[in-house]
């Protein structure tokens, strides 16, 4: 591409040596640069990138983007900018031409339920033979296929060539996770959304944002950013029982699709049961009212469904397909997945529940599979957002026996974390084990005939941080062998 091409779309301050006349690629860490590429430097919270542009001059790059003038050796064209972040989104789209444009593009916010929404809308667009990709915490799924991301929103480069990626496939739609990190550090620039979709906002990354009107603001972007081109068909979908959608609907002029159980909604939950590991409920609509039956489990996956209905319903897929394809959908990977325990007297199930509200709703919705006690096991990051976990502690003793324990204690020690948590215990029952395998172990342990155990927070994850190494962890994989120890051995 042609670099003065390229470069139109930046509002620059200085150009310091001479341009060259095209450029193959963009970068923005030294050690995946290659030749004839523009160098974005990008400042992290620990690193800055315009540390690294020496290196990647060295390794081909022939345009840096830096917000002052750099002391550069090497043929390099140095461009200034007042801001490198919002730069690389610009840059990255128009590179590669604004892939999302003619797509249709969804992005789900909100503290929980981004990834149960945006894997049951791409159930359901593949059920119905619509080819889609999906970008979020577990991944990136084109076609089927998942690749790896280090991010729930990716970086602003990443982003545009994973749409890029997903355009050329021919998908005719992308959903994306957008977490409010993205949008404040402007990772989803350039991102021509078509439809937003709100869950909820609870007490989640106060680390990052300090306080919730931050942390709600930040969510909003999604929907300010979807613009005011109202030759556009765009849609905005809201969470009617959440008081923060009310100051979202403000921020954009596109409809609004509300859905909710307990407020009035466009798409309401009603007669909501649960038995037999299935939940029932009418789904109220504009079309009259559905009664679905459904695998996914609890009220919260009630609230994800309607959304997704909701938004699909927005773009005009017919309310009976909809419905058809969501009853087919077993489970979404790692959310309140039952673990086939085969004759083993106890149930198991993984859950990503991290926050507050998403372990109350955990709990609340493996209640009515109860039969004797319920054990839950909660642990929590090291590094990050530490006010929350006494309130995680708090919600778990809504079970019978807890075990706090960590999930990805990073560089911070076990006692620290587990006596966070344990200030908001509000009962005796529990134990505290940092390391997290002996945690689910001790929950075997103490489970008897016909408990029932959670495990929380790592849902899909296969691994344990400690330090910043990666370690294979399975809370599922270590429950069974130790239950078939347990259970099986007592009865030979
Ligand atoms: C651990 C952490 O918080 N890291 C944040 C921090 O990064 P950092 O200081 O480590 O710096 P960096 O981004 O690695 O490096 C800065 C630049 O130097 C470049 N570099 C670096 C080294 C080198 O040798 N050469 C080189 O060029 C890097 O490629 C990069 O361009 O500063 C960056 C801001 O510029 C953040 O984007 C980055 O967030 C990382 C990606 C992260 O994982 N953050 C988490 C908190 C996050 O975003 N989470 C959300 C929410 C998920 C949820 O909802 O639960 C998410 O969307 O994932
Ligand atoms: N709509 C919801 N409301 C409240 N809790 C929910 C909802 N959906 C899921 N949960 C709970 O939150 C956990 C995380 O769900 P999910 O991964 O879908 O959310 P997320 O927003 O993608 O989370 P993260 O940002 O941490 O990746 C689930 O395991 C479940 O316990």
């Amino acid at each position: 591409m042609q670099a003065t091409e390229l470069l139109q779309c930046l509002p620059i301050k200085k150009v310091i040596g001479q341009l060259p006349e095209n450029i193959k690629d963009i970068a923005i860490d030294s050690r995946g640069v290659q030749p004839k590429s523009v160098f974005v430097c990008i400042k992290g919270y620990t690193v800055d990138g315009h540390d690294y542009a020496q290196k990647a001059v060295e390794n081909g790059a022939i345009i840096i983007v830096a917000d002052h003038e750099l002391d550069l050796e090497g043929d390099v064209a140095q461009v200034i900018v007042n801001n490198t972040s919002r730069a690389l989104g610009l840059l990255a789209a128009k590179f590669f031409d604004y892939p999302s444009k003619d797509m249709t593009m969804f992005g789900v916010t909100g503290t929980n339920g981004k990834t149960s929404v945006t894997s049951i809308i791409r159930d359901i667009l593949h059920g119905l033979g619509i080819k889609t990709a999906l970008s979020g915490t577990i991944g990136f799924n084109l076609n089927g296929v998942m690749y790896e991301s280090a991010n729930t929103t990716s970086d602003a480069l990443s982003t545009q060539q994973m749409i890029f990626r997903a355009a050329a496939e021919g998908c005719q739609g992308m959903i994306m996770e957008v977490s409010s990190h993205g949008l404040v550090e402007g990772r989803l620039a350039g991102v021509d959304f078509d439809v937003a979709i709100f869950t909820n906002l609870t007490h989640d990354h106060l680390d990052f944002h300090g306080t919730m009107e931050n942390y709600g603001n930040a969510k909003g972007m999604l929907f300010s950013q979807l613009g005011q081109d109202l030759e556009k068909d765009k849609d905005a979908v809201l969470n009617a029982d959440d008081p923060w959608s009310e100051r979202y609907q403000e921020l954009t002029p596109y409809p609004i699709w509300t859905y909710g159980i307990k407020n009035d909604a466009i798409f309401k939950g009603v007669n909501c049961q649960y038995h037999n590991h299935m939940t029932y409920f009418d789904m109220e609509t504009p079309e009259g009212t559905f009664p679905i039956k459904m695998h996914l489990l609890g009220e919260f996956n009630i609230y994800n469904v309607l959304a997704a209905t909701a938004a699909l319903y927005a773009r005009g897929y017919a309310l009976e397909d909809i419905i058809e394809q969501v009853e087919a959908i077993e489970s979404v990977k790692g959310r309140m997945q039952g673990i086939p325990t085969g004759d083993l007297p106890i149930s198991i199930f993984v859950d990503y529940a991290h926050t507050p509200d998403a372990i109350e709703k955990a709990i609340s919705a493996a209640m009515p599979y109860k039969k004797n006690k319920m054990i839950f096991v909660i642990g929590t990051g090291g590094n990050r957002d530490k006010s929350k976990r006494p309130d995680m502690a708090k919600m778990a003793s809504l079970s019978d026996y807890v075990i706090l324990t960590t999930d990805d204690p990073r560089y911070e020690e076990y006692d620290s974390i587990l006596a966070d948590l344990e200030k908001g215990m509000t009962h005796d029952h529990y134990a505290c084990i940092g390391d997290r395998a002996e945690a689910v172990k001790k929950a075997v342990e103490v489970a008897e005939a016909g408990d029932l155990i959670i495990f929380a927070g790592k849902g899909h994850e296969d691994y344990q941080i400690i330090e910043n190494t990666k370690y294979p962890h399975s809370d599922a994989e270590i429950a069974l062998e130790a239950a078939r120890e347990k259970f099986q051995s007592s009865t030979k």
